[in-house]
């Protein structure tokens, strides 16, 4: 791989200094603003080029975010190669202390320890015997190598589903109760809908009634059939009756939910083994919770032994997971993980890529699966509008509300951040604060007219707008003008951000603002507010805000 491709795999840099406290509205902008531009890249080498930026997070103005996802292996596996900056090539010494590094990132995410030991010795003996490359230096050659061998320990190469030569694909679940199967299903047929196959649920969990009703609600929602029998049938037969009326109805999939119960018990197993020898699914995936780590990997092949499965389904990803289940379930069961659940709405389920969960764990985001959402809410034309808006410095509250609307549609903001490269210490405190804050906001731009909206140099520049609009969203002036001086703050950040700043030409307006909220700042409470004249924000006001 030559420079430049190894010069991708830069670790993120670490800041320095404590993360500061994001702006919340501009966490919203970097997600909006990396959907558009990302999109573009995708299609645009030239912009491509310019993703390792997001990677190499700029000290204080980047966003110094931790998605809620493998944060604390991410950030293990990076003192180890911190440890080697400054050191031209690895050697046995030099190496030692950052495997120690990845040995205990890797065990504190509950990776099981053969697991472990196998990898570390495999990344050892690669990062000795590594030729050093003109122009790359040490760290990034081990991150290069840490990655590799994490995307081979989690399968390689993405396992998608196998659908049946003739007549209905059988999709079989299995699982513990309480992991996600049920939930599973629906989301298994909304993602086979998106292919464009029709499909039908199959309630064979006959034992929790409550799971028939939860299922034939799930299937309302998705808007596929759901075939039961009720509480009286026995699931071999429901199953094979199930797989009747699919060919009658020339339905493409059924999906099975059967009965979970608290552990593994024989009953359970020899239900399962009846239903399969009754219909001889395509696929048999155990469904196992992300949270419950090395555990999970065990399930798989305890399930794998006695039944015989041919994949996993992830749950719960979104979760203070520490990552140990991903990384272990192929390499202990020979099973491939096919799809992992972030979350409980019907689109979050998708295909279980290696490559991209190896770059996430790195925290280099994963800007690919970013890109299929961003394209699934938003038309390439939209994108090149708001890159332009962005990079001009134009953009007003009504790209804000659009935006943020579109990044909501992402999937929950921390699993929206943990995708963008270069944002992956965000705390999940944060994150919750910027998703609570948006609603508080969008009250305040509702109450603007659609020219302030358009134009927010007219309330940078008018108090009296500004108070109007602080009474009819009964929120306080100075919050609209907080609100207001930080829309010309990400304007700012987010060229610079692209480094494409051309000059800091004076934003009009600013001086009036910033003044304002200086005074609001020291005036003692009830204190009248000096007018402000409008002037040309000075460069200090300017780097004030920058800064
Ligand atoms: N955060 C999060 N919650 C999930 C996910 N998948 C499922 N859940 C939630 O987990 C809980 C259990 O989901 P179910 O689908 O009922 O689990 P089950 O395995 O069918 O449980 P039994 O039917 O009792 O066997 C529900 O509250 C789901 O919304 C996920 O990926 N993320």
């Amino acid at each position: 791989m030559d420079a430049t491709a190894l010069a991708l795999y830069s670790p993120p840099a670490v800041a320095r200094r404590s993360p500061a406290k994001p702006a919340f509205a501009s966490i919203h902008l970097s997600c909006s603003y990396a959907a558009s531009f990302h999109l573009r890249a995708s299609r645009n080498p030239a912009l491509r080029a310019l993703s390792p930026l997001w990677r190499r997070r700029r000290r204080g103005s980047g966003l110094l975010v931790r998605a809620e996802m493998f944060g604390q292996l991410t950030t293990g596996l990076e003192s180890a190669w911190n440890k080697l900056r400054g050191v031209d090539v690895l050697t046995k010494e030099n190496i030692a202390e950052p495997m120690r590094d990845i040995r205990r990132a890797l065990l504190e995410a509950d990776v099981s320890l053969p697991v472990v030991r196998r990898f570390v010795s495999s990344v050892s003996e690669k990062a000795l015997g590594a030729d050093t490359i003109k122009g790359v230096r040490p760290e990034q050659q081990l991150v290069k190598i840490v990655h590799d061998e994490l995307v081979q320990l989690m399968g390689g190469e993405v396992s998608d589903l196998v659908f049946a030569k003739s007549g209905p694909t059988v999709i079989l679940l299995a699982g513990l109760q309480g992991v996600g199967k049920t939930t599973v299903c629906a989301k298994l047929a909304f993602y086979l809908k998106k292919l464009g196959k029709s499909c039908m649920l199959v309630a064979a969990d006959v034992y929790r009634p409550a799971a028939i009703d939860q299922l034939t609600i799930l299937g309302k929602q998705v808007g596929v059939p759901v075939y039961s029998e009720g509480a009286e049938g026995k699931p071999p037969q429901i199953t094979k009756n199930a797989v009747e009326e699919a060919k009658r109805k020339n339905i493409d999939a059924i999906v099975v939910d059967t009965a979970g119960r608290l552990q593994i018990d024989k009953a359970m197993m020899d239900e399962l083994k009846e239903v399969k020898k009754a219909v001889n699914p395509t696929e048999v995936l155990l469904v196992v919770d992300a949270m419950t780590g090395q555990e999970a990997a065990a399930l798989v092949t305890t399930f794998n032994i006695e039944i015989g499965i041919t994949g996993a389904i992830l749950t719960k990803l979104d979760g203070d997971s520490r990552g140990g289940a991903a990384l272990s379930v192929k390499e202990v069961s020979g099973r491939p993980i096919k799809f992992v659940g972030r979350g409980e709405r019907l689109e979050d389920l998708e295909l279980f890529y290696p490559d991209r969960m190896a770059q996430r764990v790195l925290g280099m985001g994963d800007v690919l699966s970013f890109v299929e959402k961003a394209q699934e809410i938003m038309r390439q034309e939209e994108a090149v509008e708001l890159q332009k808006k962005i990079m001009s410095a134009k953009f007003d509250f009504n790209d804000f509300l659009k935006q943020s609307q579109n990044v909501a549609k992402m999937g929950s903001m921390s699993r929206v951040i943990g995708m963008i490269p270069g944002m992956n210490k965000v705390t999940p405190a944060q994150i919750r604060e910027a998703e609570k804050r948006l609603a508080f906001v969008e009250s305040m731009i509702n109450a603007m007219t659609a020219e302030e909206r358009g134009k927010p140099e007219l309330l940078a520049e008018s108090r009296e707008r500004r108070i109007r609009v602080a009474e009819e969203s009964g929120k306080t002036e100075q919050e609209v003008s907080q609100l207001v001086a930080q829309l010309f703050q990400m304007r700012a950040q987010m060229q610079k951000l692209m480094g494409m700043v051309q000059g800091q030409e004076a934003i009009a307006g600013m001086g009036d603002l910033m003044d304002s909220l200086k005074a609001e700042e020291k005036a003692p409470p009830g204190t009248a507010r000096r007018k402000r004249r409008n002037i040309k924000p000075k460069q200090r006001d300017l780097d004030a805000v920058l800064s």
